[in-house]
């Protein structure tokens, strides 16, 4: 960041560097000087007006966010600068090019005037890492754009763009040239004139008329988005406090409140989480192949084959990410059904895009086409297969496209959970072959999971990876294996959830723990809503029920482990869920979305308790969150040991993405180390004792391992995953 002193009837401008110029955030040295700087021009004289501004065209990302959790907590001092900005006797103008996020929009608030670029992106995220702005920002944004405003841009910590800001008045004025001079000739046309009603802290925040009403109202759709996050809520009572209290008690508060956040451990997972999210970013595999040496391929048109529930939602994230497109079906119907699902998706979001001041073209042929022949597909760069989840199938397509597309093309799979090398087996290309496992619906989702096989090459993950990029997606990199990364961390928790209906307990009982600790949905809502006939169809091709089970098979043991019927019960009584009206809840209708627990259910479970001579016992919370957690977090710790995913922030990552599971608790595996290995090896010995006919919840030998390594932080954890233990 760069302090520009700008010389009254002078043509020469004294630039001074302050910040190393690499670095968008504020670190104790670019405090230093920035307070250096200003007090230098307010003590120089010569000096008559400054603009702040940023260095290679970005203003400032904020607070260096790994200095929160530094003892020496870098960025606190913030505040009393902007104070001493606003205060200068001599006009400053901040000019804002690229982000001015977090401290830096905090910074510009304490100036007098603001220019920002028009391609600018403003905002407060502290909200998103678990923090309030809190260099005085919760006081001065409401007096400059009103408090709905203010709670928007603080409580959801969107940015805004550079036309967003002008309207709200947040900036003075946008400019599409050079914004640092922009600022400059601002400035000095300012010099002598009175500064007083630009200093945010001396105006007061603008009245509403029905000031209470309207914070009750927003209180409560604050903490129904929040979800168990602390921040948002904490925001509001910073702004509250900003509408009942003078400028100086405000930022006490807005001070007390920030102390609160920061030493709370949600503000640490939230800012583990924004880390995790981009060290995935830097994939790398056992075999060496990695982010570093890896170039993707430009990707000019892709397919979609398959237009099912997977299938248009990728096709319309594709669209989004302007990738030309053709969408094929196996048949016109098919094709007429999944196209219109598509047109009706792309307007959707394209109303939504009109909103933010963009357009959305997807009626032009050159960028969706729609086609039944799979001769379209030879001059496409990429496919991405969504037909049904049955491997005969997929490789009867991977067949067809390794004759038709052209011999560089990369061929996706969408499976859940199939083997991409078998898959891949079918091709005469299994170097360009690899999984992207999209999450439904899968515009919306974040996550996608990118799968390598054993010869994919490292040209195709970093596609796949770039692919992501675009898409505005998250892709993880991880090994294969039946489920996965997501899915097969997935198996043990659902399948405790089942067992638990089995000894005793409801489905809305699990679902309220689950949702009480912070998922957004349990896992029998979860399972209503994605359709119980998904799972029992892959039990069927498994030979775990149906037809093809061996006569005589014991009802609640497979391969003699314990396996509960359940949910195969309940799809043979045509119970699928929400598709259905009827699944583990019942709904208004079929296609409804509101689950009511259903008491047939409750009189279901206790005449098959009965059946199975099981006594109904009352389980209480811990239990339910922790068979259901503990067994999803042990099967992670399998998951690291095969090498499957080459860390645990990767795991974290597919969770808060994929499956959500709450930001503020950081991920399955960060969560266990906040609850402690040894406590959960604890918990997992103890219910494996109980049910030994369940091998999910015999502890990961890793897990022990760490335990007996004296339970390591989770960033040392790969470290250990070869070392000896004597303790072992
Ligand atoms: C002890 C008692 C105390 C009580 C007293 C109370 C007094 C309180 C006073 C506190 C003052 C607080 C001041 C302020 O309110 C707090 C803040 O400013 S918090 C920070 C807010 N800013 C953000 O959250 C922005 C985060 N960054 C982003 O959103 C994006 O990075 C970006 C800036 C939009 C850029 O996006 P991209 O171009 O996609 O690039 P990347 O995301 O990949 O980032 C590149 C690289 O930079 C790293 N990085 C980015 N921003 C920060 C940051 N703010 N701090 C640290 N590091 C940052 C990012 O991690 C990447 O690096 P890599 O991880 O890849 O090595
Ligand atoms: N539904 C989910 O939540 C979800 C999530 C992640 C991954 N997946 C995976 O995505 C894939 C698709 O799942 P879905 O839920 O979209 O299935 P779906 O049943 O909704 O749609 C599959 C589509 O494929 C089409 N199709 C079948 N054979 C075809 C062929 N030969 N040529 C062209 N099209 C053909 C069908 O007509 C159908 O429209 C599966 O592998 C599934 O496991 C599903």
């Amino acid at each position: 960041m760069r302090v520009t002193f700008s010389l009254f009837h002078a043509l020469a401008v004294l630039n001074w560097l302050l910040a190393t110029e690499s670095l968008i955030y504020f670190s104790l040295a670019v405090l230093q000087a920035l307070e250096d700087g200003l007090k230098r021009a307010d003590a120089d004289p010569s000096v008559k007006a400054v603009t702040i501004c940023g260095e290679n065209g970005k203003f400032s990302a904020g607070a260096d966010i790994r200095g929160f959790s530094s003892p020496n907590k870098q960025g606190l001092g913030l505040g009393p600068i902007v104070s001493l900005i606003e205060r200068s006797e001599k006009p400053v103008v901040a000019a804002i090019e690229g982000i001015a996020l977090g401290g830096g929009l905090e910074v510009t608030l304490g100036c007098h005037y603001r220019i920002a670029h028009v391609q600018a992106r403003m905002g407060l995220p502290e909200v998103t890492i678990g923090l309030l702005p809190g260099a005085e920002g919760t006081q001065r944004l409401p007096r400059l754009i009103g408090v709905p405003a203010a709670l928007d841009i603080i409580t959801t910590g969107r940015h805004i763009s550079a036309s967003e800001a002008l309207k709200l008045g947040l900036v003075d004025e946008v400019v599409e040239e050079n914004t640092v001079e922009a600022a400059i000739r601002l400035a000095n046309r300012l010099i002598g004139q009175p500064l007083g009603h630009r200093r945010l802290s001396l105006k007061p925040v603008p009245k509403l008329p029905n000031m209470e009403a309207f914070l009750t109202e927003a209180l409560v759709k604050v903490k129904k988005r929040a979800q168990g996050c602390l921040a948002p809520e904490l925001c509001f009572q910073a702004i509250k406090a900003a509408t009942e209290q003078p400028f100086a008690d405000g930022v006490r508060k807005e001070r007390e409140l920030f102390n609160i956040l920061l030493t709370s451990g949600q503000a640490k997972a939230l800012q583990y989480a924004f880390f995790a999210e981009r060290a995935v970013e830097k994939w790398t595999t056992p075999s060496g192949a990695s982010w570093k040496t890896a170039s993707p391929q430009p990707i000019r048109k892709a397919a979609v084959i398959g237009l099912g529930t997977m299938g248009r939602g990728i096709v319309t994230s594709l669209v989004k990410a302007k990738i030309p497109v053709v969408a094929l079906e196996q048949d016109l119907e098919y094709l007429n059904t999944g196209r219109k699902a598509v047109m009706l998706l792309l307007e959707r979001e394209a109303m939504k895009m009109e909103q933010g001041g963009q357009t959305l073209d997807f009626n032009n042929p050159a960028r969706l086409q729609f086609a039944v022949d799979f001769d379209v597909l030879r001059d496409v760069d990429l496919v991405i297969e969504a037909v049904f989840e049955n491997m005969a199938l997929k490789k009867e397509i991977f067949n067809k496209l390794s004759r038709i597309c052209k011999p560089e093309a990369f061929l996706c799979t969408n499976t859940s959970a199939l083997n991409i090398d078998e898959i891949a087996s079918v091709t005469s290309r299994p170097q360009q072959v690899i999984g992207t496992h999209f999450f439904s619906p899968a515009h919306v989702m974040r996550l996608l999971e990118i799968i390598y096989g054993r010869h994919t090459s490292p040209t195709t993950i970093a596609t796949a990876m770039q692919l992501a990029k675009v898409m505005k997606k998250v892709g993880v990199v991880v090994g294969n294996c039946f489920g996965f990364v997501g899915n097969r961390m997935m198996f043990p928790y659902v399948q405790q959830a089942v067992f638990l209906l089995e000894e005793g307990s409801r489905p809305e009982d699990v679902d309220q723990v689950l949702e009480d600790f912070g998922f957004k949905i349990g896992p029998f809502r979860m399972s209503d809503l994605a359709g119980l006939d998904v799972g029992w169809r892959s039990r069927k091709d498994q030979g775990l029920t149906g037809p093809t089970l061996a006569p005589g098979t014991s009802a609640r043991q497979r391969h003699g482990y314990r396996y509960s019927p359940l949910p195969d019960l309940l799809c043979e009584k045509g119970r699928f869920g929400q598709k259905t009206g009827k699944g583990w809840y019942q709904y208004e209708k079929a296609g409804g979305r509101t689950a009511k627990p259903d008491p047939w259910i409750h009189s279901f479970l206790s005449e098959y308790r009965d059946t199975h001579q099981i006594k109904t016992r009352f389980i209480d919370q811990e239990e339910i969150l922790e068979r259901c957690l503990f067994t999803l977090i042990n099967e992670g710790f399998d998951i690291l040991a095969e090498g499957i995913a080459s860390g645990p922030e990767h795991l974290d990552v597919v969770y808060i993405n994929g499956y959500g599971w709450p930001k503020h608790r950081g991920g399955p595996m960060f969560y266990a180390s906040t609850v402690g290995l040894p406590n959960i090896l604890a918990k997992l010995q103890k219910y494996s004792e109980i049910h030994p006919d369940v091998p999910q919840l015999r502890p990961s030998a890793f897990l022990k391992k760490l335990v007996a390594m004296g339970n390591p932080p989770l960033n040392d954890w790969m470290s250990y995953l070869h070392r000896q233990s004597n303790k072992l």
